[in-house]
């Protein structure tokens, strides 16, 4: 079925000043109705184990509409590959197609990011979907000491964006293998020694603070190339700040009946506090770090993206809007 044979008219909410078509949760949900439900009982499964709080409600009515998008852009991405490879008479790298997700910490950037690896990898034309996140280029706790930062980890300067721009764009040049630091919320730090090796995807799915971020964002960098230089399709996942702080502190108090009980956890003396004491430093964290990052240097990107999701309480989508 092509994308035009609608048996349904589906009618956004056209606001004639905005660059964006606005969808409520039912409008989006009758967009995946003209795609076949591909996801078998194993792969719902399979995006339960993402995250048990997902329901797959969600998944279906919000989730698989915009896999379905994806998918269109995808394809005619791949379609223009081929003219080029057909005009100069040879085959060419494959290059493949990279997705930026934005956001808030705590919004579900990695959910939303793996989630789309997920039902991306169903469709044949490309199944091998990559992740990687920003946070491997945070610049190590030592250097964020050095330079009394590392009350800043997530701004701007706490990233080594050069290492960053240099990796997508090797991956756009068509480098069949590039890799990447790996960052451990356990340790708090970047792990020593080891990188995340990524192999020549179909799709490069990239989720981090600073997706979004350009020069603007980074005048004490001397080079003027950003991340969002090289995304095809880019996400901004949002929510009131209201929301983002109560995610943030459960996910820390989560954090502390599991990982934080780790010895090497980098905050494992906050395993032993009461609960109401580990409520207090997360959310005088999420006051003094993030929400300070997020209104300055992650809200403004905003308007940016291709496509902005507006979560709710409980992490339900309330209104997508795609760029016109
Ligand atoms: N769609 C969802 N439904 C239910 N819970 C979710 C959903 N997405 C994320 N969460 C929960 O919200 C919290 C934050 O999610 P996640 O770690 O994906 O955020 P993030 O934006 O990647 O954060 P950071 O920038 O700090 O890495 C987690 O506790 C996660 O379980
Ligand atoms: C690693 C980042 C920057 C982004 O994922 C974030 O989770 C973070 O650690 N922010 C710094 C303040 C805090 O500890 O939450």
């Amino acid at each position: 079925m092509t994308p035009f044979q609608n048996n349904k008219t589906i009618s956004p909410n056209s606001i004639p000043s905005s660059p964006y078509l606005h969808f409520n949760k039912n409008t989006w949900a009758d967009l995946r109705a003209n795609v076949p439900m591909t996801l078998q009982e194993s792969d719902l499964l399979a995006v339960k184990g993402i995250n048990d709080n997902l329901s797959l409600d969600e998944v279906a009515k919000i989730y698989l509409p915009l896999a379905r998008l994806l998918n269109l852009y995808i394809s005619s991405n791949i379609r223009r590959q081929t003219i080029i490879e057909e005009f100069i008479g040879k085959q060419t790298h494959k290059i493949p197609y990279i997705i930026g997700i934005a956001g808030s910490v705590a919004v579900g950037k990695s959910t939303t990011a793996r989630l789309l690896q997920t039902l991306l990898s169903e469709w044949p034309e490309h199944r091998h979907v990559e992740l990687l996140t920003t946070d491997g280029f945070l610049h190590p706790n030592k250097v964020l000491k050095q330079r009394n930062i590392m009350h800043k980890k997530g701004f701007p300067e706490s990233y080594d964006m050069k290492g960053l721009v240099q990796f997508v764009s090797d991956i756009k040049s068509g480098k069949t293998e590039v890799s990447a630091p790996l960052y451990s919320h356990l340790i708090y730090d970047i792990v020593p020694n080891q990188r995340k090796i990524i192999k020549c995807p179909d799709i490069l799915i990239i989720e981090g603070l600073n997706v979004l971020q350009s020069g603007m964002d980074y005048p004490h960098e001397l080079h003027r190339v950003f991340v969002s230089d090289f995304v095809d399709f880019s996400i901004y996942v949002d929510a009131e700040e209201e929301f983002l702080k109560q995610w943030y502190i459960e996910r820390f108090l989560k954090f502390r009946m599991g990982a934080f009980s780790d010895p090497n956890s980098y905050f494992h003396d906050y395993a032993k506090l009461p609960e109401a004491e580990a409520i207090t430093i997360a959310s005088s964290v999420w006051d003094n770090v993030n929400a300070i990052n997020l209104n300055n240097n992650i809200l403004p990107t905003k308007e940016r993206a291709n496509l902005i999701l507006k979560k709710g309480n409980n992490h339900e989508i309330e209104q997508v809007k795609i760029r016109k």
